[in-house]
């Protein structure tokens, strides 16, 4: 297992290259199994996520091979099995949304019930119903949830009860191929979910209203072969955002962009940072202390969840309290021990958090726990006053690209350590 240590107090300047998003990356590779057609895909991030995704296309029968650069795959060919086994599903829960693809394609499914994870129960309620008003048969066996759609989907009307990024994907692509038209009424509008939309309509899909919440799927017969570009990364780029706020550095975000994610902007600027965009990406910088502010996570255009542990970092040593209630999901405070554990002062109450900041923390040997909660700690190693090790690096390396060299090329001192198994 490899571990980071990280030396602190470095201001970090320079410029960073944001990497194509994870959350969208995984869910245009799953829509490959729509076609047999190659789907291109360009601007695909190099981490362990995209590694299993690749493993589980594999193991449904598609080819997948590299593309013309170290960030493009091209993926290809039938779908030869209809089972997302256990040992792969567990190690990444985006596998779900092979359920809706592999049952408008081939009419049926086999995929391990995905369970819980260290931020939460994570139920998929919302993708069986849906998946049952498009007229699929579901029943849930050993673990497994068994679908069948022997008359093909139809096109229905779905309300979800709660804007589910998931299960919009999952819907949504299950439409593509249902006969007649589905509406998903109150669709997750996440910039991921439009990523979706474009590379579908790519595809031959007829998919409208993205960015409204109301999406209208109108089915079609097949759809074909595409190339499309992945998005980039909105957490990678407000997690580096928050990585010059919280060191008084000035970092260029080559490739970020504001319209993705407003929200975290405008907190960093209320909190005292300088926030600039321009024609190559986002510019973040920080000359004074920064100040505490009150943060609600909320579904986009609200403040992510994906960024709530960043920003705890950023608190810990804002002057003033702060406060965070987290809205999505029911256990995502993990980091808040470890964070006090290098001198914070933050007190969980319910599902908030109230963060009174300190002049300074300090290194400590610390553990991660889910992918944010790492960089939460690196970005309080960044800050703290000596020595950081961080342990459990894989949940780190699951969601983003080569962090030791993008820090370390602005001036931090990190390096990764890897220990021999
Ligand atoms: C791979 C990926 O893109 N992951 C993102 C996706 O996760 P994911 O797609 O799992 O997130 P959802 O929007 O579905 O989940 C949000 C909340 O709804 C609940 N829920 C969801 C589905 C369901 O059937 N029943 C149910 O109760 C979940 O337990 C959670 O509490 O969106 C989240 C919310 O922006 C992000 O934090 C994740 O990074
Ligand atoms: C929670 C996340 O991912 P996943 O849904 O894959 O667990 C995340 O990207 O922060």
């Amino acid at each position: 297992m490899s571990y980071f240590t990280i030396e602190g107090r470095r201001p970090l300047k320079g410029e960073i290259t944001i990497s194509g998003a994870k959350n969208s990356g995984l869910k245009l590779m799953v829509a490959s199994l729509l076609s047999k057609e190659p789907l291109i895909l360009h601007n695909v991030p190099n981490i362990a996520d995209i590694h299993t995704m690749c493993n589980l296309l594999t193991t449904l029968g598609k080819t997948v091979t590299k593309g013309a650069d170290t960030h493009s795959l091209i993926i290809e060919g039938p779908v030869t099995s209809i089972e997302a086994p256990y040992d792969i599903v567990s190690q990444m829960r985006a596998s779900i949304l092979v359920l809706g693809p592999l049952l408008a394609r081939s009419g049926e499914a086999k995929v391990s019930l995905p369970g819980g994870c260290a931020i939460g129960t994570r139920p998929v309620d919302l993708h069986l119903k849906g998946l049952e008003i498009l007229g699929a048969e579901i029943e849930l066996e050993n673990g497994y949830i068994n679908a069948k759609a022997p008359r093909g989907l139809a096109g229905g009307r779905i309300t979800l009860p709660f804007a589910s990024v998931g299960a919009t994907e999952n819907l949504l692509m299950a439409a593509c191929l249902a006969r007649g038209t589905t509406e998903i009424i109150n669709a997750a509008r996440e910039p991921e979910i439009a990523d979706l939309v474009q590379c579908l309509n790519a595809m031959g899909a007829r998919i409208t209203g993205e960015h409204t919440g109301n999406l209208t799927i109108e089915g079609v017969e097949s759809l074909h072969g595409a190339e499309y570009s992945v998005m980039p990364d909105r957490i990678e780029c407000g997690t580096y955002a928050c990585a010059a706020a919280i060191t008084g550095g000035d970092l260029l975000l080559k490739g970020g962009r504001l319209l993705d994610q407003e929200a975290v902007m405008i907190a960093l600027q209320k909190m005292g940072a300088n926030v600039s965009e321009d024609e190559q990406g986002l510019r973040v910088s920080a000359s004074q202390n920064l100040v505490g502010i009150d943060l609600m996570t909320e579904p986009y255009p609200g403040f992510p969840t994906d960024m709530q542990a960043q920003f705890m970092a950023l608190f810990a040593v804002a002057e003033g309290a702060s406060m965070i209630t987290e809205t999505i999901f029911e256990n995502r405070f993990m980091h808040v021990p470890e964070l006090n554990r290098m001198g914070a002062n933050i007190n969980i109450q319910g599902r908030s958090a109230i963060i009174r900041g300190v002049p300074r923390l300090s290194g400590a040997p610390v553990m991660a726990t889910d992918l944010r909660a790492s960089f939460s700690l690196i970005l309080a190693g960044l800050v703290a006053e000596g020595t950081t090790i961080l342990n459990r690096v894989y949940h780190l390396d699951r969601g983003y690209e080569g962090v030791e060299r993008k820090l370390a090329n602005c001036g931090a001192s990190i390096k990764r350590i890897e220990e021999a198994a």
